[in-house]
Formats: structure tokens, sequence, C-alpha cells
């Protein structure tokens, strides 16, 4: 579990963090997002202690991190993939962070198999691409195998392959009851991995919910098709719904979920064609909500 209260960071003039709060649960994915500069990286350095807050404080499993005895096994991060030795092998840079934790060459070996590095074990990190790099980022996160996996932007430089097993790799270690929280600044990428959302925009909380909430929240109507499509207007309307007639045919309908308008239909015998819910995407509801964060700052808050 990651707690995060009422996290404030200054630098200097700059107010990157401002007043931020949310959770990261156990047993979920979380994806973290916002824009560029929103404050993401800020914070997952605060989790874990590589700055200090200007006020406020993060948790991790009830503690600050400076108070865990053995932090490389209850927090796994990566946070930045580029931070290699070039000259090194993937092995030796597992094997140099492994070093005085007793975890063994075996479980070296056995995680850069799983990340899909075992063919490159002994190759120097200089050659490797950047979804390589991001590989052995994640290797590293997990090597003393830690309840908590934070990946800040894990799926930067992956290709669609890439991305899907980062997903399934998160979910399993979501299965397993861990807490894992990913940073991103693309709803898309996230809205494939994620269950959950925190949302934040220039150093604020904007929105923390879970994916499925966020897109009904954006649900615009329902397109229904119907070959008795007058009828099943005149029960809608009857039922308290609003229902207007389609350029392309078909009927949109708002004030009843799909749900309501099958059983309505079904009740009534009348065939059903289609029923599609309709909404913004979640890419235009994330844009939206930062867009107005953004607004907000130029309006004139602490900068
Ligand atoms: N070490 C630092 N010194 C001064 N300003 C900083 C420092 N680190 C971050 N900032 C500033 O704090 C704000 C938040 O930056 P941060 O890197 O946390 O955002 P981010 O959401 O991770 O963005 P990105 O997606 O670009 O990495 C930005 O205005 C950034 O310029």
């Amino acid at each position: 579990m990651i707690d995060v209260r009422e996290l404030t960071k200054r630098y200097g003039s700059t107010l990157a963090l401002d007043g931020l709060s949310f959770q990261a649960r156990p047993g979920r994915v979380t994806g973290f997002l916002g824009p560029n500069g929103a404050g993401k990286s800020t914070t997952l350095r605060v989790i874990v202690g590589l700055h200090r807050p200007t006020s406020g404080v993060a948790l991790v499993n009830g503690r600050r991190y400076a108070d865990i005895g053995r932090p490389l096994h209850e927090v796994g991060a990566l946070l930045d993939a580029g931070a290699v030795h070039p000259g090194r092998t993937a092995y030796d840079q597992l094997a140099c962070l492994a070093r005085g934790h007793r975890i063994g060459s075996s479980r070296i070996t056995t995680l850069l198999e799983h990340v899909g590095l075992g063919a490159v074990a002994h190759q120097r990190v200089g050659g490797f691409s950047l979804g390589m790099r991001q590989r052995l980022g994640i290797a590293a996160a997990l090597l003393g195998d830690p309840g908590i996996v934070l990946l800040d932007e894990p799926v930067n430089g992956l290709d669609a392959e890439g991305i899907r097993w980062v997903r399934d790799l998160m979910g399993t270690l979501a299965s397993q009851g861990r807490t894992v929280l990913l940073s991103s600044h693309v709803m898309s990428e996230m809205a494939l991995i994620a269950d959950h959302v925190v949302i934040i925009g220039r150093g604020r909380l904007i929105a923390e919910t879970s994916m499925e909430e966020l897109a009904g929240r954006f649900r615009r109507d329902t397109l229904v098709r119907s070959p008795r499509q007058g009828e099943l207007a005149a029960i809608l309307r009857g039922a308290g719904a609003s229902v207007a007639c389609e350029p392309q045919g078909g009927l949109a309908v708002t004030g009843a979920d799909p749900a309501t308008i099958g059983d309505l239909a079904a009740r009534h015998h009348i065939p059903i064609h289609e029923l599609t819910p309709r909404g913004a995407t979640l890419e235009d509801v994330y844009l939206d909500m930062t867009d107005q964060a953004a607004d907000h700052r130029a309006g004139g808050a602490s900068r």
C-alpha cells in the first residue's frame, strides 16, 4: 500500500507538487497519469526517499521509505531506464544491485529469462535498445521480489507486443497481491494496463478512480437500432428516457442505461439489432481534464 498525503514539493520557485494525496492499493494495477511536468516523477522520487518533500508525507506500508529495513525486498522501482552502465552486461548490472542483499545468481538468471533478456544476459547494455533497457529496468525493480512495484513510464519505447507483455506481467504481479503503480503521460497506454487511475495536473490531484468508472462517467448516450424503432421510441419515452432519431438511422437514447433499454424492449417483444453505449474516448476525457488543470494554473495559481 502506498499512501501519499498532502505532498508538496518546491524546487526553488517551481511548485512541482501542490498538496497531492492519493493511495495505491495492493492487488491492483494503478496508473499514475499526467501530462509532462505534472509531477509524476517527483512523486515517485519522494516515495522512494530520493527527494525530500517540502511538506506532507509518502508512506509505504505505513512507514517512510527511509524507515524500511530491507527496502529492496519491500519496494522495487524503475525510475530511469537509461541509468545503466553501458559497459556492463545485463547480468552484471543486476548482480551489482543484488550484492549485499542475499540474492543469488540463479534469481538473476531466472529474472532475465522472465523479462525476455535470457539470450542477451551476457551482452553489454550499451548496445541495448530502449525497449531492452526498459525490460532490464523492470527486472531490476523485481530483483528483491518486492510487494510494491513503482515503474516510471515503463512502456516508453516498447512496441505493441512489449506493451502487452508489460500488461500481462503487471496483471500477474497485482493478482499475487502486490501494489503496482505505473506512471505514464499517455492515457491509451494506461487504459490497456491499469484498472485504477490517479490523474494529476500541475502537482494536484484531478481524479482518483477506476478505469471503468472513468469511462462510464463520460458516457454520452446509447445508440439503439431496431426494426420497430417507432414503437420502441414511444416505450422508452414512456419510461422517462429522452430519445432522438439519428441522421443515419437508429435512436440516440439518454436517461436509460443499455440494460434498462434491453429489458424494456424484451418485455415488449421488440427485437434489438444494436445497443451501443457511446461516449468520449478515455483519451478525450483525460486531455479535457488535464487541459482544465492547465487553464486553472494559467489563471493565477501560485508557482
Ligand atoms: N530536480 C529538479 N529541479 C528543479 N525543478 C524540477 C526538478 N525535478 C522536477 N522539476 C520540475 O518539477 C515539475 C514536475 O516535474 P516532474 O518531472 O515530476 O513531472 P513529470 O510528471 O514526471 O513529467 P514527465 O512526464 O515530463 O517526466 C516540472 O516543472 C519540472 O520542471
